[in-house]
């Protein structure tokens, strides 16, 4: 369907920053293929008046675990590896396929209801996650979760084989398939090094957790004698595209590492505040240039997939821990929650700005709300002001996921009565 998004406030990026311009777009067969002045010929089915609204390239949440919205307030005020060992790992190994498809189902449901059009997965029954995904027009890197320690999978990689073969770059290209080794201190040195040359011959990317805690520090300091990021660095992992989430407990040498082998940083500040990991040495990133994009990790760690408190806290939180009131600009915090994301997943020539010939992954917020007047910069209401609840529309790939807050592709009711029934059970399996 082509649409004719008109008169609208546009969020552009350019280099350095970025700027807000009224008009109007046009997009065909998905592609944004005009904006500005619309040819007389341009023919279109479907209009959204722009008034009032702010048209923004969707969010990229660059870091979840969607089916664990089935365990959201399950397990909180706990450290990390205790909520693991000791309540999230327990219930997990209950999760049934029809658990993992509901849990995921409602958690997209969360992510486009608050203007994401792409996610970065890493769970186990990848399969029914891509299912989802597919069904639900949005766009989803997904990872099937790779451990030989601790937990074991797997060992031979056929789930992850067949996962790519089935579904990577399938559904018009709206799905991608990573590799998703968990983290150092639950995969062996050995089957990490299996895992990156799988990487290279599916040439595709890895996406990780990556010194998160202290816990993990420790005892990777204990066993290797070297940091986690000097282990992955001498297996050569970081020869292939990774992401890795938190990257909390850094030295010096690690930010060198991760800035030479252009390691992209998943920064999940919800989850590490709330996991009490720590802070995560962002001025540190950007004066060497790495690039970072946000993740809110899963609703048992968040407990929400609410990317705009992630860009709100990334721009705030800064500031106090430095004491700079410049660090990180509005802009750039946007920047963190969509082009950076499309760069660390490899798609920044498709989505993560508004362009003649990109994608369309456009949402629309709903200027006219009492918190978001006056408008004396719209840069600095997505990062200050908006709430997830502003998003009015979701375009992704030309289709309109939302529009008026209706979702087009989920029906919720159903969604909400499946999760009532699983989350019951497992509460009850529990005890
Ligand atoms: C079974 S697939 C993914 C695996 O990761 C666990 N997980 C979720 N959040 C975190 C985190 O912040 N650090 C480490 N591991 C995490 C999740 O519970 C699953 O077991
Ligand atoms: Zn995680």
């Amino acid at each position: 369907m082509n649409i004719l998004i008109k008169n609208a406030s546009v969020l552009f990026f350019t280099e350095e920053n970025g700027y807000i311009e009224e008009t109007s777009i046009g997009i065909e067969k998905g592609i944004i293929k005009h904006i500005g002045k619309i040819p007389n010929d341009f023919n279109y089915e479907k209009v959204i008046d722009g008034k009032d609204k702010l048209a923004m390239p969707g969010l990229i949440n660059t870091h979840t675990h969607l089916p664990m919205s089935l365990l959201r307030n399950y397990a909180d005020d706990m450290p990390l590896w205790k909520w693991l060992t000791e309540k999230v790992w327990p219930i997990e190994n209950k999760l049934t396929k029809e658990d993992i498809y509901w849990g995921t189902m409602l958690s997209i449901a969360e992510l486009i209801m608050s203007g994401v059009t792409c996610f970065n997965d890493m769970y186990t029954f990848a399969d029914t996650i891509a299912k989802a995904t597919a069904s639900t027009k949005i766009r989803g890197n997904i990872s099937h979760t790779l451990f030989d320690k601790t937990r074991n999978d797997n060992l031979n990689f056929k789930t992850t084989r067949s996962l790519y073969e089935k579904w990577h770059k399938s559904n018009n290209d709206r799905i991608r398939i990573f590799i998703g080794p968990h983290a150092p201190y639950t995969c062996s040195e050995d089957y990490l090094k299996v895992i990156t040359n799988l990487a290279k011959e599916l040439e595709t990317g890895i996406h990780i957790h990556l010194s998160e805690s202290l816990q993990e520090i420790e005892h990777i300091s204990k066993t290797y004698g070297k940091t986690p990021v000097k282990l992955l660095d001498d297996i050569g992992l970081f020869d292939v595209r990774t992401l890795a989430a938190h990257c909390v407990h850094l030295t010096e040498e690690d930010l060198d590492i991760l800035m030479k082998k252009n390691v992209h940083v998943l920064y999940n500040p919800t989850s590490n505040l709330k996991l009490a990991n720590g802070f995560a040495p962002i001025d540190k990133m950007i004066k060497r240039k790495i690039n970072i994009s946000l993740g809110t990790d899963g609703s048992c760690s968040n407990n929400n997939l609410n990317m705009f408190e992630e860009i709100n806290l990334a721009a705030i939180l800064n500031k106090g821990i430095t004491k700079d009131s410049t660090l990180i600009p509005a802009i750039e915090a946007v920047k963190m929650a969509t082009i950076n994301g499309a760069k660390a997943l490899g798609i920044d020539d498709k989505v993560g700005s508004i362009e003649i010939g990109k994608c369309a992954d456009i949402i629309l917020l709903d200027l006219n709300k009492p918190h978001l007047y006056p408008k004396y910069n719209l840069i600095s209401s997505i990062v200050y002001s908006a709430q997830s609840s502003d998003v009015d529309t979701v375009i992704v790939d030309g289709n309109i996921l939302m529009e008026n807050r209706k979702l087009t592709t989920i029906d919720l009711e159903e969604v909400i009565k499946h999760v009532k029934l699983s989350s019951k059970r497992l509460i009850k399996q529990m005890h």
